[in-house]
């Protein structure tokens, strides 16, 4: 695609004649239509030295061929003043469109012109629209679209129909579509889907809806740094890409327009995954507090004929906090509990969980926070105790009384033992909730294994709720028994707060009694075939099978989230057999993540069926640095990719039987779709392996071609996966995994030295 040319050439510019591609042809040279004079050629040199540049520099070429329009056969020297030769480090800016002079578009324009982007605007109205930033041109939308390749669109969707029109204009261009809509679903397409069918000839970029004009306004450092973006051509996201960096902002690739919609109803969302628990702590806390204003103050002053509504501010709410805050935190591990116990009844971990438990475990870390913003609430509200002038007048009188009656009162050890172990309890408590509510928080997590994201949240999170229900009974202590407190046969509040955490902690005892928690742990690790040498495994962390013959016949089944395999020799007998009962694929996705040093061809997928040793194939050509996907013998080649030794790459390839179009997403980045085997499925029994190149059905390696590195999170699908899901798994965030191969459900055969290992390798 040509960015810089925008497409085809306006009529001003085909008269004018030079046009300038920017990138190089394929023999390596910058392209240049029709060049006339040597100081032009050395300019374009200039461009090739300062490729950084080179997309501003065509522009400003193809700009200056509007403005030099009177020029016909000759190149005024003027053409060149605007690059001259020796000073295209400090190149014309790029010249950039926006259409609609509204508060998007106005505070939008102001950050380009910012950042040092040259900007015209096209507007209805282009002598009369009201103020713009300054620095900026204002023309019709024809004139507008013409002099830029990326248009902005600030314009609502509902004012799209004029664009029609301007389809010759905008025609090989870059759209960005920053459009939101009033409400979810208002459109049976997304914006930027009806954008592009309204201008198939151009490239629709979804970018920027997810920021306000407020935003923009008050620069990247008040601003949501985060761009969200999603579009079908990769060269106008890349140049979308560039913009907004540019801008100061960091930027998420989403995948094809197909995201668009997901995109759009961010803005409309309001904290979706607050939903749940917001309303639960609502509604413990209402009734709750209903609760005590009649059991305490309408009470007293029913029966005792006092007047203590002062309690409706401090004494109410410091008991209403803390109670929720434990139930809260209580029902962040029931669900775990119940799950535990489900898998204990099915006696496997592979079946899902109802709806409503895994909406519930979803929610946990939501729930969990809210509970610690309540349980630091009581801690505030404790602090102020002292103060609190109604406790000062109870000392103080109490003193007096002793005083003018002459009492003292003995120092009691058991009950300074049961204060200092109340006090202590909930101190403990509160800190160690603190640290889940600290490493529950993304940038801590992603810095945290997921052992000890884990350990912190399952074996300190039992402590936490330990602690805090220890202190509620602390604090209940001599009043458990005592009629007195069970006013109208109301049991206290505090009460009602424990039934759930002690019902949590039961069972979670429960699961620890050796022969439950034996069961649980064989249900977790492994099938009972493989017990034995997989709990070998995940014991030492390290598993090497060095005879084949021992092992061959030995399938394990085991969760290897956290783990790689690691082929630490070249040789052509080490492999990993990847077993599937599936004989049959119209449509396939593989994702894997693989980490090599290699400076030779290599393997990182290898699917064999009987007709076919190379069934589905991913391979590294390191002659050609290109990555060939075979499918029955017929291949696709990706060039210009990013393949670094010493680092993870993600690489997910799919492909469909109906279309014929294979993909490649390297690092989370697509490739454009080649066709490759229209209509054939892959059929026959499979042989699936990593480590190895079958050059027959299950055997032919060659150890030339063999990997030597590290291989995880191996999935395969028998579908397309959409490319939100394959951001996911790039990021390693919440994806779907395989239905075919599931790295945490995989069964395989280890051959010859192949180490599992757990994948940390570096210190946090
Ligand atoms: N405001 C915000 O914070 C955000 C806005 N957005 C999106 O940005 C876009 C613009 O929003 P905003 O600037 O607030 O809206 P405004 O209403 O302030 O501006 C819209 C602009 O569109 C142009 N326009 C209006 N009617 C027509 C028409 N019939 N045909 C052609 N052009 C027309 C006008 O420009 P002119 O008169 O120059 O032609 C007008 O100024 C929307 O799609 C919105 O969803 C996205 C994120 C945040
Ligand atoms: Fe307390």
């Amino acid at each position: 695609m040509d960015l810089s040319a925008a497409g085809k050439p306006t009529e001003r510019q085909a008269h004018v004649g030079p046009r300038c591609h920017f990138g190089l042809s394929p023999a390596g040279q910058v392209t240049w239509a029709k060049t006339r004079s040597t100081a032009l050629t050395q300019y374009l040199v200039e461009c090739f030295v300062h490729r950084r540049y080179l997309h501003s520099l065509c522009q400003s070429v193809a700009l200056s061929a509007d403005r030099l329009s009177s020029m016909s056969t000759e190149v005024k020297p003027e053409s060149v003043s605007l690059c001259p030769l020796g000073t295209a480090a400090a190149p014309e800016q790029e010249l950039l469109c926006i259409f609609g002079t509204g508060d998007f578009g106005r505070s939008l324009g102001q950050r380009l012109l910012q950042s040092g982007y040259r900007l015209v605007y096209g507007s209805r109205r282009p002598h009369s629209c009201g103020p713009l930033p300054q620095g900026a041109q204002v023309m019709s939308h024809v004139a507008a679209a013409q002099s830029a390749s990326v248009i902005l669109l600030c314009i609502h969707r509902e004012h799209y129909g004029f664009l029609d029109k301007l389809a010759p204009q905008l025609e090989g261009k870059v759209l960005v579509d920053v459009s939101n809509n009033l409400k979810m679903n208002l459109y049976p397409e997304a914006n930027a889907e009806y954008l592009q069918r309204l201008i198939p000839g151009a490239h629709v970029v979804k970018a920027f809806n997810t920021l306000s004009a407020w935003a923009l306004q008050n620069g990247p450092s008040d601003a949501n740094r985060q761009v969200y973006l999603c579009g079908n051509s990769a060269e106008a996201k890349q140049a979308v890409t560039e913009m907004a960096t540019k801008l100061g902002f960091s930027v998420l690739d989403r995948g094809s327009l197909s995201a668009a919609r997901e995109l759009e109803d961010f803005p409309l969302q309001l904290f979706p995954e607050w939903r749940l628990p917001l309303r639960l702590a609502v509604g413990f806390i209402v009734p709750l507090y209903l609760y005590l204003l009649i059991r305490d103050i309408v009470y007293s002053y029913v029966n005792q004929g006092k007047d203590i509504s002062f309690r409706l501010m401090v004494s109410l709410p410091n008991t209403v906090f803390p109670i929720v805050s434990l139930i809260m935190l209580a029902l962040c591990y029931l669900p775990g509990v119940i799950a535990a116990f489900f898998q204990l009844y099915r006696g496997t971990k592979y079946k899902r969980f109802p709806d409503w438990l895994d909406r519930w475990m979803l929610c946990r870390k939501q729930l969990g926070l809210l509970a610690l913003g309540l349980a630091s609430l009581h801690v505030l509200y404790s602090f102020i105790i002292p103060i609190r002038y109604y406790v000062r007048f109870r000392i103080s009188k109490n003193t007096i009384s002793q005083i003018k009656e002459n009492r003292t009162s003995e120092f009691e050890t058991t009950v300074a033992w049961w204060s200092d172990s109340f006090y202590a309890m909930g101190m403990l408590g509160y800190g160690l909730f603190v640290v889940l509510g600290i490493t529950s928080l993304p940038s801590v997590s992603n810095a945290l294994s997921w052992k000890e994201f884990s350990f912190i949240q399952s074996k300190l999170g039992y402590l936490t709720l330990f602690f805090c229900t220890f202190h509620t009974y602390l604090y209940g202590w001599n009043k458990f028994l005592r009629p007195d407190y069970y006013k109208w046969y109301t049991p206290p509040a505090y009460m009602l707060s424990l039934v759930v955490p002690s019902v949590v902690l039961v069972l979670k005892l429960l699961l620890l009694l050796p022969c439950v928690d034996r069961r649980l742990t064989r249900i977790h690790e492994v099938t009972a075939a493989a017990a034995d040498a997989d709990s070998m495994c995940r014991k030492s962390s390290r598993y090497t099978v060095d005879n084949k013959k021992t092992f061959s016949s030995l399938s394990l089944f085991s969760d290897l989230s956290g783990s790689m395999f690691t082929f630490p020799l070249q040789t052509n007998r080490a492999h990993v057999r990847l077993n599937t009962s599936r004989d049959d694929f119209g449509a396939l996705t593989v994702c894997h993540r693989s980490f090599t040093d290699l400076k030779r061809d290599h393997i990182l997928f290898s699917l064999a069926i009987p007709s076919n040793a190379n069934g589905f194939l991913i391979f590294w050509d390191d002659t050609n640095k290109e990555m060939e996907i075979h499918i029955k013998e017929k291949k696709a080649e990706y060039y210009g990719l990013d393949y670094k030794p010493n680092m993870w790459h993600s690489v997910c390839t799919t492909w469909n039987s109906e279309s014929g179009l294979v993909q490649l997403w390297f690092d989370g980045k697509p490739s454009i779709r080649k066709l490759v085997t229209v209509g054939s499925h892959i059929s026959g029994r499979m042989i699936i392996m990593i480590g190895q190149e079958q050059d027959s059905h299950g055997g032919g390696f060659d150890i030339k071609q063999s990997f030597v590195g590290m291989m995880s999170d191996v999935h395969m699908w028998d579908y397309v996966l959409s490319p939100c899901e394959i951001q996911r798994y790039t990021d390693d965030i919440n994806y779907t995994p395989g239905n075919v191969l599931n790295w945490r459900a995989l069964e395989f055969q280890i051959f010859d030295n192949v180490v599992i290992e757990d994948k940390l390798m570096t210190c946090h």
